[in-house]
């Protein structure tokens, strides 16, 4: 199994955990044939292991195609894992077994995840499932409130709502439920500025007033820092470097993620030295990904033994992993020595 991680312990506290990924797998057949005849695979999630607590918000980072939406779909029961497994809620129950009430999903298009021809005060309410009308009512004037929403919009159809409004239904949807997580997934990348701003305070303050966890999947490395207690960082199908929020700011050591992070110099507004690595070429294919390291071939610093031998995920400090065989040897404020070495080489930044 080339996705192995170094896992915690048995007896680690999982007091407060409300997910459990355990070395998570998602292989897709393609139409592709070998020479042999056989069906080529994706291997969109190739053992990945995180763990949540409540109340915490884990961002999920990595180019287009790397497994974030994949992953998002076990988690929320969507998908089935090919091997390995995913338990949600505060009893940590198997998501396809019956648990999948527990977490909820917030998508990129507010317009596509709600029914035009139901009211939206109907959409809320319909989440809820089997409770007494009364409570019901009650509920979905809460649930309004907590969004900011009034309540005289209810009678409206979604047509008839801004995208902002729209995306504070689907969140009012998601909460009313009660979950112990929810996913969300490009849940602002469709909003202007200051909406993304104001939608995400939102999040963060609902999450303080009812310890909700947050998987947070975003291209946006600016608004998962923003809302993120800890990052994990993607690569065809892997998690590379999994760090405390803080530990993104200057203590990344991955190659890939340093390279990522300096693509994103605003956050690093008014700090010396700080230079963007350019990585070459594009990412390999998800079907055939490299036996040793998957990112030595767009790695500045990749020698022999990253080629040949697959890292792996193991733990620096307290909430710390790392895949690499040389990690912090390329370092934000050394990037300039990387971007001379790879001159003419595809620029990571476009293709986020
Ligand atoms: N249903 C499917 N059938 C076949 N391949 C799939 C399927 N869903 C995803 N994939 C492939 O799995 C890989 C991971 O895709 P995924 O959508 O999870 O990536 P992502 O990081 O979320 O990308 P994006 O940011 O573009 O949404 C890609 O190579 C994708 O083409």
């Amino acid at each position: 199994m080339t996705g192995k991680q170094t896992l915690p312990e048995a007896s680690e506290d999982l007091r407060d955990v409300v997910l459990d990924v355990h070395d998570a797998v998602k292989y897709f057949r393609t139409r592709r044939t070998s020479l042999r005849g056989e069906r080529a695979q994706v291997h969109a999630v190739d053992g990945i292991s995180v763990r949540l607590r409540a109340g915490r918000t884990l961002g999920l980072v990595g180019e287009s195609g790397c497994g974030k939406s994949t992953l998002g779909r076990l988690i929320t029961g969507l998908d089935t894992p090919t091997s390995g497994s995913v338990q949600v809620g505060a009893e940590l129950r198997d998501v396809t077994a019956g648990a999948g009430g527990r977490v909820q999903a917030v998508f990129q298009d507010p317009a596509s995840a709600l029914d035009p021809r139901m009211n939206v005060r109907a959409s809320v309410a319909e989440a809820l499932g089997g409770v007494g009308k009364a409570e019901r009512e009650q509920r979905v004037d809460d649930a309004f409130a907590a969004v900011g929403l009034p309540r005289e919009l209810g009678s409206r159809y979604p047509h008839q709502l801004s995208g902002g409004q729209q995306q504070r239904v689907c969140i009012a949807r998601a909460l009313i439920a009660r979950p112990d997580l929810i996913l969300l997934d490009e849940a602002v990348s469709s909003l202007d500025a200051s909406l993304q701003a104001q939608v995400l305070d939102l999040l963060e303050r609902l999450q303080r007033e009812t310890g909700t966890a947050y998987v947070f999947i975003s291209h946006d490395l600016r608004a998962v820092r923003q809302v993120s207690h800890s990052m994990a960082v993607m690569y065809l199908g892997q998690i590379v470097e999994e760090a405390p929020a803080d530990a993104f700011d200057r203590g990344l050591l991955h190659p890939y993620a340093v390279a990522l992070r300096s693509t994103e110099p605003g956050i690093f507004q008014g700090e010396e030295g700080i230079e963007r690595v350019v990585l070459r070429g594009e990412p390999p294919s998800a079907v055939n990904p490299p036996p040793g390291c998957r990112f030595a071939p767009r790695c500045p610093i990749a020698d022999d033994g990253c080629v040949q031998v697959a890292p792996e995920l193991a733990e620096v400090s307290t909430g710390h992993r790392v895949r690499c065989h040389k990690p912090g040897e390329l370092t934000l404020t050394r990037a300039v020595h990387a971007d001379s070495a790879t001159s003419g080489a595809a620029d990571l930044g476009g293709e986020l």
